[in-house]
This record gives C-alpha cells, structure tokens and sequence, in this order.
C-alpha cells in the first residue's frame, strides 16, 4: 500500500510543490519508506525530489524550492514488490516518448510476463526490481506505438487501453506527461483507491486533485470530489484545464481491498462511497456481538468475564469503543502511545517491528493489574504486536488477557500491495483460533466472521450529505456515459478478501507468489548483511544506482 497524489492547477504562474507537500503529510500513513515529487515546469520540464524516508525528511525546505511548476505529481512508498531500495523510490521516471513520471499503488501479478514483453519485444530498459517501474515502461511502450511528436487526449487513452489489456493485479496510478498534463487511472476492479476532485476558486478558474484518500482532497479545499471508477481513466490537460473522463477497460468487479477500511486508510476518509469510520465502529459493533455469543455458549455472562476493554492504539480504537459500549463495559486506554513512533506494521523488518511496539505502547499497571481485560486490535497478523501487547498486559498485572480483532483468521498472502508477509510469517497460517491464542499467550482469541466484517463495509444512508450528493448510488445496468467530476457512481459488487480465503480477485501468475516471498527474503538477507557490516551478492541496500542522492540538506 502506498499514497498517490497529484495536482494540476489553473494559474501556471504558481508553484504546485508546497500543496504536494502539504498532501504528502494527509498520506503519510500509507507508507513510510520513501517519499517522492515530480513537478513540470513551464518549459515542460521535470524536476525530481525523492528518496528514502518520511516526507518532512526527503522535503527538506532547500530541495522544495527547486521543486518548480504548476502541475505534480507525489508519492510515499510503502514497499510490497522489489526492495527498500533508493532506487525504487517513486515516481519513476521514463524519458520516452514525451517524458512520462508515475506514482503506482498496488502490486502487478503479472510481473515475468511483463519484463519478458519489455525486454524482447519492445526493448526496453528496466534498471530495478519494482513493479511500477514496469507498469510505466508499459505505458510508455504503448505511447510510443503512435510514432507522434504529440500525442493528444485519444492517444493517451488508447495507449492506456493497451497497457490495462497487458497488466494484471492492482493499480491505482497517478501520471504525468511532460508539457501536457496529469493523468489518473484506476485497475478494473477498482482494488486500490483513487480519487479526483475540483476546487473552484473565487476567479472562476478551476484546480485538479488526485488522490489515494478523500481526506486530502476535503483538507486542500477540493470539496467536489469522486472516486475513479474500476477500468476509468482521466487527463487533466494543462492546457484546457478540463479533465476528460474514459472507460479504457470494461469494468470487471468493482471489489476495492477490504483491508483499506480494517486497517490502512485514514478513519476520515470516504471511499468508494464507504465512510472509514463507520465501517470501523460497525466492526466493533458486530464483534461485541459474536463475543457475547461465544460466552453464552458457554452459559457464561460476558459482564461477568471481562472487567475492561483496551483497544491497541491507534487503529482499533474507534472498534474497540464501539464494543465497549455495546458490550456496556469500561474503556480504557491502558496502553499509552510514543506519538513518535510511527506505523509498525508497515517497517521494513522484523526485528524493527518488534522493538518498535514496546517503544510505541507503554502500558499502564493502573489500567490492567488484577483484571480480566479484552484487548482489541484491528487486525493479527504476523502476531507481533498481539504477542508484546499480551506480554505487556500481565508484566502490568493482568489477571485475564482475551484478545479480539476486528477482521477474520488472516491465512494467506497479501497480493496486492499490503505487505502482509509471507503465508508461513502469518500467525493464522494453519491455526485454529485456540492455537493462535496460544501463540500470542492469550487466554482466548475472538476473530470477526468475514460476513460480518463485509457488512460492517457498506454504504450507508447515514454517511454525510455531501459524500452522498457525489457518489450518488445507479443501478449497476446503467449506461457508462463519459463522465463528469459528477458522474454517477455505481454500487460495489464486494470486496477484494484473499488475505481471509486465498481466492484472489484477479488470480495469479504460477509462481508469482513464490517469487514474492524469494524476494523477500533476498531482501531480508540483504539488511541482515548490511547490519553486520557484511557485502552480499545482490543489489545492497544504498546500492549505486541511477538515483543515488541521499543528501537532502
Ligand atoms: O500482527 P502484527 O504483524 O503486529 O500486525 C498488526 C498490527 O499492526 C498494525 O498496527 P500499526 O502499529 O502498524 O499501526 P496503528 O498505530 O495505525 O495501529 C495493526 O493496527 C495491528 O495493531
Ligand atoms: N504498496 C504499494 O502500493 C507499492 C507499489 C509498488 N508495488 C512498490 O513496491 O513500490
Ligand atoms: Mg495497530
């Protein structure tokens, strides 16, 4: 998962840096490896600032200022394909045809058959490991079949229908063309998000935004706002100034990942016409209502079993009150936050992870000694967290530890760009719930059922008017007209859940889920080797490459 930005504004007088910037920091959540801005200036030219890092570290204040132009496009990265590497930093960059930057979020599955394609049919360079960088050499290569000096709206649109016939997985891309305009495309099941908006200013004249969340699009005033719709492509050209909307796929499932709403997105974002939020406070809803079950399945009282619930800050606390409540026991915020920690889950290694959840929570003894607590967390998943948190919850005094999640036994892969580590990392890999609670040391373990969790995911009546007005719900039959910013959004077909089933939305490449976890470890032994000072046979870490600027002062 990463977080994908791009602005087009009216006034070409005015630099767009410091809005990408400001956006970046509404996405950081996204993804803390990298971070990265390409403008285009007047002249049609690029202007680069990327690396490894959080967006305050790589835009630092003296790089903004060479960031210069009118139209951008951004980046935080969050790897799941290729490595940590500098290099793969985005948006990556193809100077042909044209001079093309991309942002990508998601996973291409698809990838061998691709670099077979670039390499001996069209002959082109691919210098890392990354995915994206495939996807945009693909784009390029289709651009580049119209042998034109310009190409126009048509041409683009046709060149995207040839890259979406070639790639398969999950895309939500941002791109910009140098000289011409900003461009956004989403893949044809609508797995990873991707929004536009407009905001009208007082002149008359109108800017562009596209992002991976609605909640930087509200932030930066662009409050007329939808999402892109599976298989739907837009260019804002610089010139004209007015997006035009395509169809270039058909429409295969409009299935966006479940796990943006359990664990990646913002709570104040609205995608796809589904508040954040609310999912989050039915998931704690529905959970309060299985635990009871289970309890009096046992003829036991839940009241009566539980003295507190204690959510895992940060992202289960809206789930964790709403159970409270329900379940008409105390919350208490037992575990207190660094707030300079950031995500763990999304750190790069292991060891990392660890060490960061005890410096990330500290729990308080007031809050735990000598009760029967209920911890709640969004989501287990290599167990890291869930394993420190039980251990921390009886160091403090606990004389009951139950663990729930908010989101069903995770047994496979993720494929689409939620690092969610390999099969056998999992902690639900081949384990019934009592072997889990088990293996994190808890006394029990409660899981939400995928049905309740895909229920909790709904579009809902309640969701505030002005969401509402722009994602007015069609039926499914209706035609596809090119749209406007006030299109019609047509309801959600379900959801992209192979992480709980296996089953994925797109289906895989054979092998492609070996070559995931080979990479992975490949990169694991890299750091090990970096760690201990060591060289390895592979791509290092802070490899000389076509991108080695780590000085950012
Ligand atoms: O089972 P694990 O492998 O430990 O992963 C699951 C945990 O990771 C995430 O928290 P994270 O600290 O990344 O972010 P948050 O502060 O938004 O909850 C998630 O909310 C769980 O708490
Ligand atoms: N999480 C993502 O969306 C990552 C995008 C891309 N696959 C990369 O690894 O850079
Ligand atoms: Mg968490």
């Amino acid at each position: 998962m990463c977080g994908i930005l791009g602005i087009c504004l009216a006034d070409q007088d005015k630099n767009v840096a410091s809005e990408l910037f400001d956006g970046c920091l509404f996405l950081q959540h996204r993804g803390q490896d990298a971070a990265g801005i390409v403008t285009c200036g007047q002249r049609g030219r690029f202007y680069q600032c990327k690396g490894n890092g959080m967006a305050r570290d790589v835009f630092t204040q003296s790089r903004m200022t060479g960031l210069v132009g009118s139209m951008g496009i951004a980046h935080l990265r969050y790897p799941t394909a290729g490595s940590s590497a500098m290099s793969e930093a985005q948006p990556f960059y193809a100077n042909s045809p044209f001079g093309i930057a991309l942002s990508h979020n998601g996973n291409l599955v698809n990838t061998a058959e691709l670099k077979k394609y670039l390499d001996e049919v069209v002959h082109r360079h691919i210098n890392t490991d990354s995915d994206s960088e495939l996807l945009l050499n693909i784009f390029a290569a289709e651009l580049a079949k119209y042998d034109k000096s310009r190409v126009n709206n048509n041409d683009i649109f046709s060149a995207l229908e040839g890259v979406f016939k070639m790639c398969r997985g999950a895309y939500a891309c941002v791109a910009m063309l140098a000289g011409y305009g900003v461009i956004g495309f989403r893949d044809p099941h609508g797995i990873r998000p991707l929004l536009i908006g407009e905001r009208v200013k007082e002149d008359g004249q109108r800017d562009y935004m596209l992002a991976s969340e609605s909640v930087v699009l509200r932030a930066h005033g662009f409050t007329n706002y939808r999402d892109i719709l599976p298989g739907e492509a837009v260019i804002i050209p610089k010139s004209s100034h007015s997006p035009e909307f395509r169809r270039v796929a058909p429409m295969a499932t409009y299935t966006p990942d479940i796990f943006e709403y359990v664990y990646f997105a913002r709570p104040d974002s609205v995608m796809d016409g589904i508040s954040v939020y609310r999912s989050r406070i039915e998931m704690g809803r529905k959970l309060a209502d299985n635990i009871t079950k289970r309890f009096e399945a046992k003829s036991l009282k839940v009241q009566d079993e539980i003295d507190v619930i204690i959510p895992v800050p940060d992202t289960s606390r809206h789930s964790a009150l709403e159970c409270a409540v329900k379940l008409n026991l105390p919350y208490r915020e037992g575990f207190v936050k660094n707030r300079y920690v950031g995500r763990t889950f999304i750190m790069p290694d292991q060891e990392q992870r660890t060490s960061s959840v005890r410096r990330k929570l500290n729990a308080m003894a007031s809050e735990f000694y000598g009760r029967s607590v209920l911890i709640v967390d969004d989501s287990i998943v290599r167990g890291t967290t869930s394993m420190e948190i039980v251990n921390m919850a009886r160091e403090a005094g606990a004389r009951k530890v139950y663990f729930a999640s908010c989101s069903p036994v995770i047994r496979y892969n993720h494929i689409y760009g939620i690092d969610l580590a390999d099969t056998k990392a999992l902690v639900g890999f081949n384990k019934t719930e009592h072997e889990v609670a088990d293996a994190i040391g808890a006394d029990e373990v409660f899981y939400q059922q995928l049905d309740d969790l895909v229920a909790c995911c709904q579009r809902e009546p309640e969701i505030p008017a002005q969401e509402l007005a722009l994602t007015p719900v069609v039926s499914r039959t209706d035609e596809y007209n090119p749209i406007s910013l006030k299109g019609e959004v047509p309801p959600i077909d379900g959801f992209e859940v192979g992480v709980f089933t296996g089953d994925y939305i797109t289906g895989v490449e054979d092998n492609y889920i070996q070559e995931l976890e080979q990479i992975r470890a490949q990169n694991q032994r890299i750091r090990e080797a970096g760690l201990n000072g060591g060289m390895v046979d592979a791509k290092a870490e802070s490899e000389i490459s076509m991108f080695n600027s780590g000085d950012y002062s």
